[in-house]
């Protein structure tokens, strides 16, 4: 809570409407979303280097600083917000590229509402519009020792432009062969749990007596690349995924056996004699979750390694066409100047720039219509079309 700033009151009536519930001054622009008003941009409370938010509530007549969750966007030169059915507003930074201009301030989803009951404060969230199919996130979840590493292996091996890993937080130490940052980030119980309090991940879990955990970031980097992201986590983590706003498919593995599993594991020979009976006495609950719970819309058997792997693959709808590269998006840069309006689930972005009136390249479309997931991490399914692609018979720009 804080003093109201001084342009609020009248001088927000008198800030310029942008077509939308929406005034703006500076380098602040507030939208109004029921009985609040969400100021947007200015001084961030944590840091110069992100865009602010602030919020007022109206009933209380008092400000609120919400916990910000999810990476925040660098300011840029300006920006323009579009209320987007009451959940989330839509921040279109001038002067970006298309991987930048078009971010998610969301005030009310599932997943905003979940932490602000976690945390037990006020709470917005900031998800990076991304563009392309919308493609889900896969859940690989399955006893300790079943094959999921050695499945997930074999797929971002076969399909390395396709698949990328949520690298997972863990307080358990590392094995020989594995490097941090890589197979996990690991880290010390304390740090871990002040990052949890910070409401820095997704989902996390105690495990066989250590602390692991999805954290957004991780999630967000693989969006960013622009694959689809392999999560292995517990059934206790992927039952928290499923509470999230996170679309994804989940897929359980199962052993043939308890005898296999067992010689599985202590074939591997990475865990103590101790550790191998606490992780096979887990795995019994863990299946019989697994298979009872309703969370897991896929069941694989893995007996022999190829069949299964094949099974995995079919699950995914792939064939060997999709291995190859796949072709870079086109870059586009959001006018500094620009008016925006919303027809149905587009977005229209006029430039303003004088000298660009007449040019096939002043207008920028946002299709919000196959906008799937959310927080954490990334908003995916939005697709950008320019002018020159639209009078190309809406071909599109390559994704
Ligand atoms: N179908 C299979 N047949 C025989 N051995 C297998 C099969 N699948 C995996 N393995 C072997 O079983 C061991 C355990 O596999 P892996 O490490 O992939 O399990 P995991 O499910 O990822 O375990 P954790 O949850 O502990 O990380 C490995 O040594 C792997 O080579
Ligand atoms: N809930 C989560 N579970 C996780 C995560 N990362 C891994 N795991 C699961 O832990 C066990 C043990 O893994 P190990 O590497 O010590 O053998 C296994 O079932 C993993 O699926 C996570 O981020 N969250």
């Amino acid at each position: 809570m804080g003093e109201a700033p001084a342009f609020f009151g009248d001088e927000l009536q008198k800030g310029y409407a942008n077509g939308f519930d929406l005034k703006s001054k500076g380098g602040e622009t507030s939208i109004v979303v029921g009985n609040r008003t969400y100021v947007i941009g200015g001084d961030c409370e944590e840091s110069a280097l992100s865009i602010g938010v602030r919020i007022f509530d109206k009933t209380s007549g008092e400000w609120i600083n919400p916990t910000v969750l999810g990476t925040q966007p660098k300011p840029g030169k300006g920006h323009s917000a579009v209320l987007m059915s009451g959940d989330r507003i839509l921040i279109i930074k001038s002067g970006s590229n298309s991987d930048d201009f078009a971010w998610f301030l969301e005030v009310d989803t599932q997943y905003v509402r979940q932490q602000k009951k976690i945390l037990g404060t006020e709470v917005v969230a900031w998800s990076r519009g991304v563009r392309g199919s919308a493609e889900k996130p896969v859940v690989i979840s399955g006893p300790s020792g079943v094959g999921k590493g050695t499945l997930i292996s074999m797929l971002m091996k076969e399909y390395p432009s396709l698949f990328g890993f949520s690298v997972s937080h863990t307080t358990r130490a590392p094995r020989a062969m594995e490097k941090d940052g890589v197979h996990y980030h690991f880290i010390e119980r304390s740090a871990m749990e002040k990052e949890i309090e910070d409401g820095k991940f997704l989902e996390f879990a105690s495990v066989h007596g250590n602390l692991y955990g999805t954290s957004v970031e991780a999630v967000e980097a693989v969006a960013d690349a622009g694959k689809i992201c392999i999560l292995d986590i517990d059934v206790q983590g992927a039952k928290s995924v499923r509470a999230t706003s996170l679309e994804a498919l989940f897929i359980f593995v199962c052993p043939p056996s308890m005898e296999e599993l067992e010689k599985r594991l202590r074939a591997r020979g990475t865990e103590t004699e101790e550790q191998v009976l606490k992780r096979l006495r887990n795995a019994k609950s863990e299946i019989e979750q697994g298979q009872s719970s309703g969370i897991f819309g896929h069941m694989l058997y893995n007996d022999n390694l190829e069949d299964c792997y094949k099974s995995l693959k079919e699950l995914l709808g792939l064939d060997e066409s999709m291995a190859a590269p796949k072709s870079s998006s086109k870059v586009v840069d959001l006018f500094i100047d620009h008016s925006v309006s919303k027809i149905d689930n587009k977005i229209i972005i006029n430039s303003t720039n004088p000298e660009l009136e007449k040019s096939s390249t002043n207008m920028i479309v946002l299709d919000v219509s196959s906008l799937k997931g959310g927080s954490p991490g990334r908003t995916r399914g939005l697709n950008i079309y320019t002018m020159d692609s639209i009078l190309d018979g809406w071909a599109g720009i390559p994704q």
